[in-house]
């Protein structure tokens, strides 16, 4: 869904590039004598919106009032609770007894409406609904509590913000690319699914196709599954990537790519695979392909969308989308299911592209006395799955099955009406029954795919100087009707459930797709190969231009990165700020490399007496491959690895820009070069690396753990417990874990972890322990700490709430109340 940059033309870049945010904020003149009037840069009405949508019927002629008039009302706020979060039955129970009732009391007393409710159609009360926009969040005093808590939540990534016709995308991608179609509620997902999100930034779908993907599994462990999320926009990669760093993943790649010509990986075909116990190609199981789009379904929070509407943007966007989800279909494999959405309500966009897409259409194409059969793209390859009796409670309506094509102001019903100066931009494909233009037929029969991306419609021109013409021809003819079951699309209108407006199509690939010679009209990417841009399906590509490496992953001679990071190292608008990566195979991104330094893993194995479940051979990643100043050591899950090691073999036709579990950081301090081990535990990998760990930890009371994250730093002779005092002064120097727990008289018995458990990253130094979490996170530990433990008595809390006597913490530490990046200060 949504906006998209990748598609060249300037109206589509100009659209996308704009800022969505504060858009309900009108702008006043700029002083008394300014000669600008003061307008509403928003109203809330476009005649040819109102004239091109009532002419497609989506929505009755008796509805149309009550759409148009919520389509001008904002958009209520909806956020999600992060299943994975420690937190998460707090802060569900901490909705449903506390602000449900308050925020009903004192806001609308006496009202019916029902100010914050979870969402009916989503499992287990984690998704919400407010009937109050931001905009009255943030302005209405009454409402602060409730504000700032959502702030606060979200911020620490607990719950997430987001449109809840998006949650409705990403909750069907979620059941039915995890799944086998069990939406009702989470469940053990069993199989190794590898899923593709192809336009996936910011990245609200993907987080939760991973929190699906990892619900069911134990502390500790990892899913077998894994998701690459794609984005052509490396900025809105970088929100995707900060987005999702919030679940703590190791089993997520992020990728930068024209989605229409994602690398398909596949192994030269000389490539001895006999020798190669793994696959051979990256197939996905499920591919969520929510395209960029003109997303007039986000009218309601982004109001300045009404005065930019016009039919020429969906039109332009539709080839792409096409591409877009036909190389997702090519990704896929046999068995596999694919979700196209969009938030567009344009059927150009919606059903003409999935018809396209699926349908299998035999064209007598009449012309010059040749028939050839011509299938549409995947000749029957994917088919729609019908999923209208899942979520129940959730309101959609079928897909449009006929529909007419608006160009300048002219309808047409079908492709023969269209004149040839305008072929270039009226494509066959945006009619319900397809169609061909003779001068796409070559004399082989091959068709030449009409309709670059740059099409005139999106050329500059602003299409509604075109004020709905009034065209005999759409009164004249209803349009053409699909007899493609399209009706198993769904649209969600705003008016059915005070929501935006969204389109979704669950496909599934029951046969390989047809090896049809499609020759695009213009070159449109480079990136990738032409042998990779192709049917996947069709046949092995035997060339593969890109070098392939013979030499395992791990011993690939890149010449290293400056300064290693997943995400930092992404290019940036900064220049000078840190020095570009030009030495891998992607210019401005650092490469990928297996970390394989046996000293250092033995002795970060050694240091925290790591157990040999815990797999570290083959499952490290750096982006440097100078094992003396790798500074972030990354964990990968296993599917990730089998990736990672295709990706390798085929010469990195990937550009990875994120990928894995940032886990052990190097310590640069002095204190840090006095420890044994060089590497400290991040925030983010200590979930996953506590239950394997038998060094390092210390299990400390409430009311020591609580003066740790009150005050950061504790003298050992200032703890609460004096033998937790004299068990930290006893571990090794550097890194340490502190386990909400019974104190010292629980120290020797066994380490048991689940998901309620709570444990911080320490730092000992000679004197004192250092927490090593940012401070947001540690007020919010703090808070729950005290909600959750509200049997421990006040009296404890209150023995020593005031700071002690002389605690600064280490001489050589500080924390810089910044997330877990908190850092021990040079020397
Ligand atoms: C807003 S939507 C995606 C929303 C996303 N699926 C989510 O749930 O958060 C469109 C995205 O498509 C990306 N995009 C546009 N053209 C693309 C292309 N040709 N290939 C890949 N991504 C593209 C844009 O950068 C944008 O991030």
């Amino acid at each position: 869904m949504g906006r998209g940059n990748g598609g060249k033309s300037r109206t589509q870049r100009k659209h996308f590039q704009e800022s969505r945010e504060n858009v309900w904020k009108f702008k006043r003149a700029r002083s008394d004598s300014d000669p600008i009037p003061f307008t509403n840069p928003y109203a809330t009405q476009n005649l040819a919106f109102d004239h091109y949508y009532k002419e497609q019927g989506i929505v009755s002629s008796q509805e149309w009032d009550a759409f148009v008039q919520l389509l001008r009302t904002p958009l209520p706020a909806a956020f999600r609770i992060n299943s994975t979060s420690r937190f998460c039955a707090d802060i569900r129970s901490q909705l449903e007894n506390d602000f449900v009732q308050s925020i009903q009391a004192e806001v609308v007393d006496g009202d019916d409406t029902e100010a914050i409710i979870p969402l009916p159609w989503y499992p287990e009360n984690l998704a919400w609904h407010s009937n109050f926009s931001r905009k009255q969040l943030r302005k209405n005093q009454t409402l602060g509590r409730f504000h700032e808590f959502l702030k606060l939540e979200n911020e620490i990534g607990n719950i997430t913000r987001q449109e809840a016709v998006s949650m409705i995308a990403g909750w069907l991608s979620a059941c039915t690319l995890l799944y086998e179609l069990t939406f009702r509620e989470f469940n053990l997902c069993t199989q190794m699914f590898i899923c593709y999100t192809v336009c996936a930034a910011p990245g609200s779908k993907t987080f939760q196709l991973l929190e699906v993907l990892h619900h069911s599994t134990k502390v500790g462990y990892l899913p077998d599954g894994m998701v690459i999320a794609n984005d052509l926009d490396i900025q809105r990669c970088n929100l995707l990537i900060h987005q999702t760093k919030r679940m703590c993943t190791a089993n997520l790649i992020v990728t930068n790519h024209e989605a229409q010509h994602f690398p398909g990986c596949l192994l030269n075909k000389n490539y001895d695979k006999m020798e190669l116990d793994r696959q051979a190609q990256l197939l996905f199981d499920r591919v969520l392909c929510d395209v960029p789009c003109s997303g007039d379904g986000t009218l309601r929070k982004a109001p300045d969308l009404w005065r930019k509407w016009n039919t020429g943007t969906g039109n332009g966007l539709h080839n792409l989308q096409v591409l877009i989800a036909m190389r997702g279909a090519s990704l896929l494999k046999v068995g596999g299911r694919m979700i196209y959405s969009t938030c567009s309500m344009n059927p150009i966009e919606n059903e003409a592209v999935v018809a396209e897409l699926s349908a299998v259409e035999v064209v007598g194409c009449g012309y010059e006395g040749k028939t050839p059969s011509v299938l549409r793209r995947c000749g029957g390859s994917i088919e729609l799955v019908d999923v209208s009796s899942e979520l129940p409670q959730l309101i959609r309506r079928p897909g449009l099955k006929s529909w007419k094509v608006c160009d300048k102001g002219k309808w047409f019903i079908s492709c023969k009406d269209v004149p040839k100066f305008r072929r270039n931009v009226v494509l066959p494909s945006m009619f319900p029954n397809g169609g061909i233009y003779q001068d796409d037929v070559d004399s082989n029969c091959n068709i030449n795919i009409k309709g670059d991306i740059n099409a005139d419609v999106v050329n500059g021109h602003s299409e509604d100087d075109v004020q709905a013409v009034d065209n005999p021809v759409m009164h004249e003819f209803a349009g053409e009707v699909s007899d493609f079951p399209l009706e198993q699309c769904m649209r969600f209108v705003p008016h059915d459930q005070n929501t935006g407006a969204f389109f979704i199509a669950v496909l599934q690939k029951v046969s390989p797709l047809p090896a049809i010679q499609v020759k695009p009209r213009k070159e449109v990417g480079k990136q990738v190969d032409a042998a990779n841009q192709g049917n996947d399906d069709a046949q092995e590509l035997p060339v593969n231009p890109l070098k392939v490496n013979s030499v395992t992953c791990g011993k690939v001679d890149f010449k290293e990165a400056e300064d290693p990071c997943n995400v930092e190292n992404i290019p940036k608008n900064t220049p000078g700020k840190r020095k570009l990566q030009f030495q891998g195979k992607w210019r401005g991104i650092d490469p990928v490399v297996f970390f394989n330094d046996d000293v250092v893993i033995n002795s970060i194995k050694t240091f925290y007496g790591i157990d040999d479940q815990f797999s570290l051979d083959g499952h490290l990643v750096t982006r440097n491959s100078d094992t003396n100043h790798v500074k972030r050591i990354y964990y990968i899950s296993k599917s990730v690895k089998e990736v990672l090691e295709l990706n390798f073999s085929v010469g990195q036709q990937l550009k990875i820009t994120s990928v894995g579990l940032k886990i052990f950081e190097r310590q640069t301090s002095c204190e840090g070069r006095s420890a044994q081990c060089a590497f400290r535990i991040t925030s983010e990998g200590l979930p996953l690396i506590l239950p394997h760990i038998s060094k390092q930890i210390l299990r400390a009371s409430a009311i020591d753990f609580k003066h740790l994250l009150q005050y950061r730093a504790v003298k050992f002779a200032d703890f609460v417990d004096a033998k937790f005092g004299e068990s930290a002064a006893s571990l090794m120097p550097g890194c340490c874990v502190v386990v909400l727990g019974e104190g010292s008289r629980a120290a020797t018995a066994t380490l048991q972890v689940d998901e309620s458990t709570i444990a911080i990253g320490c730092w000992k130094g000679r004197a004192s322990l250092t927490v090593m979490v940012g401070a947001l996170e540690c007020q919010e530990l703090l808070k729950r700490l005290l909600m959750r433990l509200d049997t421990v008595t006040e009296k404890d809390f209150c023995m020593r709430e005031d700071q002690p006597s002389d605690i600064k913490g280490d001489e050589s530490q500080e924390s810089n109340g910044k997330n877990d990046d908190v850092k021990v200060t040079e020397c």
